[in-house]
């Protein structure tokens, strides 16, 4: 359904006095306000009038503010709904969100909150709506809130969506285009985004594709690793200080919240940040409005928030090492990202385009048998190492032949694939004398590499004192290699 435009925005509350506030508010920005003071007179209306975006309360005396949500699907009316819920009830909210509302607020409501709302809610106008053609009639100077997804409205609709282009995540299997279709369902919208998947699975990039593709992707992009700032300066990082505010501070200075103001705040290995900075993060989430060190009033933000971690975050809040409550907060939505070995349909193409793509510029090939230990390889790393590993064969192939040796694939990290059983066995070398204590039947090959593997890792890490700058040089592999595969096996 298409929202006419100059349709009002229908404020559902029990509380006259917080209905009145918001609609002050409202009108002060330009905007025509309806009011309804339960669900079945919001319902009501929605039968008769149309609306531009809806806020409603939770709780109510006569029902829940997801019954409103819920009637917007069922009447399949294209509409912005915001869900205005109690201190501290995030699960509800988190209910409200996957039931389709586009954002919530979280009482005492704001003004800054309100208004940060109404803007994300215009620029999802701003994305969905067709660009106007030469002969349309001039457009109203003033800008004028519309339903979050307007598309329904161009004609002739396509029977499917097609996916957007996805520049940074190559691959057409299956399992990435899942991701994909998420990411483009998810782009529009305010929700925060929590991203998983092993180390070089391309979280960040998948991050990135949901600003690029979202109404903020003129606004700024701000990736923020939280496993990197000590911790002593995160607060004066995340949210700036004042001139004076400590010695040192000889400037005023943006943290990363402002600097994302407009766009996007990627978190990335959001679990690593400690506790005391948890707190003030969940605030400024809550508040819309960070703090500056050193500065008494709060300045509004108006920011998406995508997070990312290895780790288990789930695990890490029953461990007590994260805030459940920010946990709430920032995993509303979730996205996995398959490891590479889980897109063994895309690795033919992969390689074809960063062979093709190779920073030397050169012509390379590769000769049938460092194709097939390509093929059969299990990438630990994932993408990164696959680039990694192409990028060391580009700088040691001789006369433009890529050979097995030229990809220091470790041997044992070679998988046979159950689908190539035409083809003539892989031949991997010196894996064979360990394979003959591999029981067949009783264990799986990943849990029996898994097994060989942290048994080397423990020799190495026992022979440096386990010191593991030490323990990586003398496996020959990077530190980021080996931090990923002692987190992979836990192995403290
Ligand atoms: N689907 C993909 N197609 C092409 N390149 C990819 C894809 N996924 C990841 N990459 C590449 O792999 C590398 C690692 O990606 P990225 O940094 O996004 O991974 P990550 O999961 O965030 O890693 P980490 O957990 O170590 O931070 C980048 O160079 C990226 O361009």
């Amino acid at each position: 359904m298409n929202t006419p435009l100059n349709a009002p925005v229908l404020v559902v509350d029990d509380e006259e006095d917080l209905r009145d506030l918001i609609e002050m508010t409202l009108l002060k920005m330009g905007l025509e306000v309806d009011t309804a003071e339960g669900v079945v007179a919001a319902k009501k209306k929605l039968d008769s009038q149309s609306y531009a975006l809806i806020l409603t309360d939770m709780r109510m005396p006569d029902g829940s503010g997801l019954e409103v949500v819920e009637y917007l699907q069922q009447k399949n009316l294209d509409i912005p709904i915001a869900i205005i819920t109690a201190y501290g009830n995030a699960d509800q909210a988190v209910m409200a969100l996957k039931a389709g509302a586009f954002d919530y607020i979280q009482k005492p409501v704001t003004l800054a909150q309100l208004r940060s709302l109404v803007k994300s809610a215009l620029k999802v106008h701003e994305i969905s709506t067709p660009a106007p053609v030469a002969e349309a009639p001039a457009a109203a100077a003033e800008p004028v809130l519309q339903a979050a997804s307007t598309e329904a409205a161009a004609s002739p609709a396509p029977i499917a969506p097609a996916l957007p282009q996805f520049p940074r995540l190559r691959g057409d299997s299956q399992l990435l285009g899942e991701v994909k279709r998420m990411i483009a369902k998810l782009a529009k919208g305010m929700v925060p985004v929590h991203i998983t998947g092993e180390s070089g699975t391309g979280k960040e990039q998948a991050a990135r594709s949901i600003h690029e593709l979202s109404p903020r992707k003129d606004g700024p992009f701000i990736a923020v690793n939280c496993g990197a700032i000590p911790e002593n300066l995160m607060e004066s990082e995340f949210f700036g200080y004042k001139k004076g505010a400590f010695t040192g501070a000889d400037s005023d200075r943006e943290g990363f919240f402002q600097s994302a103001n407009g766009g996007t705040i990627f978190l990335d290995e959001v679990a690593d940040l400690p506790l005391t900075m948890q707190v003030k993060l969940l605030r400024a989430i809550q508040e819309r409005a960070v703090r500056r060190i050193g500065e008494s009033k709060e300045t509004p933000v108006d920011i998406r928030i995508v997070s990312a971690t290895h780790k288990d975050l789930g695990r890490e809040v029953e461990e007590g090492r994260f805030r459940q409550d920010l946990y709430y907060r920032l995993n509303v939505v979730s996205i996995t990202m398959p490891a590479l070995r889980e897109l063994r349909d895309d690795l033919p193409m992969l390689i074809e385009h960063l062979l093709a793509n190779n920073p030397m510029g050169e012509d390379l090939v590769l000769s049938d048998a460092a194709k097939k230990q390509l093929l059969h390889y299990n990438y630990p790393g994932n993408f990164r190492e696959l680039e990694n590993i192409l990028e060391r064969a580009t700088a040691l192939a001789a006369d433009g032949v890529i050979e097995p040796d030229d990809l220091q694939i470790h041997t044992h990290e070679l998988i046979q694939d159950d689908e190539d059983d035409s083809e003539s066995p892989v031949d991997v070398g010196d894996v064979s004398p360990l394979a003959h204590h591999f029981n067949m039947g009783q264990a799986t090959l990943q849990e029996y590499l898994d097994e060989v593997e942290r048994s080397i890792l423990e020799q190495a890490l026992a022979a440096t004192k386990y010191n593991r700058t030490q323990a990586a040089k003398l496996l020959g592999i990077s530190f980021r290699s080996m931090r990923y595969r002692l987190d992979r096996l836990e192995i403290n």
